[in-house]
């Protein structure tokens, strides 16, 4: 590890879409926080050495027979702990005296608490009536041995609870979300008053912390580098360089499925701009080889994920030595891709996208990390704005971009379009105001006419979002001229387009990309 210890706080994960939410705002207070599974044992805690610990909220009910659980022996760990939703009712199950049941009156959304109990050490500095986000459909019906009730909100009494001889603490409500007006506070108030943290990290910390792991793990052996162009590989790149210097070699591959001219970009880029040892490998025919004729999304994914690392096989074996595949992996990948309690939305191709046999081990510093995180470490690295701030590309680039199968025939509209798109969002100088914008091939075909003549031809979507981490994300509000602009110069300049549609939703329900 490193020279330095922080103090840290420890998040168990039960499965709710905003557990990582928890980790990232403790480390915004300068308090080291990871999420790990809640089938840690208490003495891979002790281990750990945590200044306290969080439950984090979860899909299931506590009472069901396949309910996470938690190693009993933590209640004895003498250490803080602070229950979110799940995590409070787990509490009250499990601690004697306690009971949870299935509320008639479920409670979704914001609401009103009374903080009842003002000299609770949760609630210091926080008004006595307050806006929180509840998300709930079960209910704490009795409190267990010890416990007293804190705030209570419409629908229950245990809004908030308390043990002060143990030091524990249950939540209803979600105070990481930002619909919670004193969550922050609260949070801080766990870590700080209760838990007594100290606020001794940075993301320098996190940085130097990176360096020294990458240099154990890696000791002599070499490291192959998937690089994209993109800001989270070219982080990983700089580091690893870094750590590891001349040990490290980075594969760019071209798929076939790249934006229009962005393959001699990347390679100016990141080769001459970082002196990076770049190898781009044209794997153009392989790629679409494989995918021909495929249209299922989530199968064009797992190709695509196998393809990749077959290309990465094939050079670790020319260069020999190699033990190790690093990845700008981010946090969103893995969530989306699914883990031991959380669904999977799509299988990303650098994670769920992997084939399960693999004899490279991974190595990928920002997997708990969220877009605008790497962000403020590519400007830290010294890595130009223009590239920190690059719209995020996925790595099955235009081949989920194509609803259906993929030909080279489409590959050539959405590749002309995207162009298209990216000139005129930069002519009326949309860049930084919009945070991901391309164009979608739907596979729809409509009728239209041009020149008097009728034609039958394909639909194309314009999708732009405006998000901070990609987590979520709502649909640009362009002007309207802007967008006409777009339409007008795609269907004169792009065949077989007739048709220009703006996709108006947000994320949730719809996703980013459309496959
Ligand atoms: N064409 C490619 N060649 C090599 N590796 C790639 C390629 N595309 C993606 N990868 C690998 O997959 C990872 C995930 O891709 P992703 O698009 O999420 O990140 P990125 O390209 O580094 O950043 P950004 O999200 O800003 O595009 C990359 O960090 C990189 O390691
Ligand atoms: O490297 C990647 N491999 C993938 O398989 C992948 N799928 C989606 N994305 C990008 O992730 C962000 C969230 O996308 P979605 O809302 O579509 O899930 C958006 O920025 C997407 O462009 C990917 N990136
Ligand atoms: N958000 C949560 O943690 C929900 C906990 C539990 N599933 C309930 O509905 O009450
Ligand atoms: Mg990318």
């Amino acid at each position: 590890m490193t020279n330095k210890e922080f103090d840290k706080i420890l998040v168990l994960d039960f499965g709710s879409q905003y557990n990582q939410l928890i980790t990232r705002r403790i480390r915004e207070f300068g308090v080291f926080s990871e999420l790990k599974s809640h089938k840690l044992t208490a003495n891979e805690i002790k281990e750990i050495n945590p200044k306290g610990i969080i439950f984090s909220g979860g899909p299931n009910s506590v009472y069901a027979d396949d309910a996470f659980k938690v190693d009993p022996a933590i209640w004895d760990l003498g250490l803080p702990i602070l229950g979110i939703c799940y995590g409070m009712q787990l509490m009250a199950n499990e601690l004697p005296g306690g009971e949870v049941l299935g509320a008639a009156d479920q409670e979704y959304g914001i609401t009103d608490i009374d903080v009842k109990l003002k000299t609770s050490p949760l609630f210091t500095n926080t008004p006595v009536n307050q806006v929180v986000l509840m998300s709930h459909g079960d209910k704490v019906t009795q409190l267990p041995n010890g416990f007293e009730a804190v705030a209570v909100s419409k629908n229950t009494p245990f809004a908030a609870i308390q043990n002060l001889d143990k030091n524990f603490f249950g939540i209803q409500f979600h105070p990481e979300v930002r619909h919670s007006e004193y969550g922050n506070d609260i949070l801080k108030n766990f870590v700080f008053n209760i838990a007594k943290a100290t606020a001794n990290w940075s993301m320098d910390d996190f940085i130097i912390d990176s360096i020294a792991k990458i240099k154990e793990t890696v000791g002599d052996r070499k490291v192959l580098l998937g690089l994209s162009g993109g800001v989270d590989s070219s982080v990983v790149g700089v580091l690893l360089q870094k750590a590891i210097g001349d040990q490290l070699t980075c594969i760019f591959v071209d798929h076939g499925l790249l934006r229009k001219d962005e393959a001699e970009q990347v390679m100016a880029s990141l080769g001459t701009g970082f002196g990076l040892n770049i190898i781009k490998v044209d794997a153009q025919k392989r790629f679409l080889d494989k995918l021909a004729g495929v249209t299922d999304p989530e199968t064009k994914r797992k190709i695509i994920g196998k393809e990749f690392i077959e290309v990465f096989n094939d050079e670790a074996f020319k260069l020999k030595d190699v033990d190790f595949l690093a990845q700008g992996t981010l946090y969103t990948d893995v969530i989306e891709s699914g883990t031991d309690t959380a669904q999977t939305i799509k299988s990303h191709h650098n994670v769920g996208g992997l084939p399960a046999e693999m004899t490279f081990k991974l190595i990928e510093p920002m997997n708990t990390l969220f877009k605008d995180e790497v962000r403020a470490i590519g400007e830290k690295l010294g890595i130009p704005h223009n590239l920190v701030w690059r719209q995020p590309f996925p790595g099955p680039g235009l081949g989920i971009r194509i609803l259906g199968d993929i030909t080279e025939d489409k590959l050539h509209i959405v590749r002309e379009t995207d162009a298209i798109l990216r000139a005129e969002i930069a002519n009326h100088g949309l860049e930084e105001d919009i945070w991901q914008y391309f164009t979608v091939l739907t596979g729809v075909r409509s009728v239209g006419v041009m020149g008097d003549g009728r034609t039958y031809d394909y639909t194309l979507a314009i999708r732009a979002v405006t998000s901070i981490d990609g987590m979520t994300a709502s649909f640009a509000k362009i002007p309207w001229e802007v967008l006409e602009d777009i339409s007008i110069r795609i269907v004169n300049e792009v065949d077989h387009i007739n048709r220009v549609v703006y996709d108006i939703t947000s994320k949730p329900p719809a996703t980013i990309e459309w496959e």
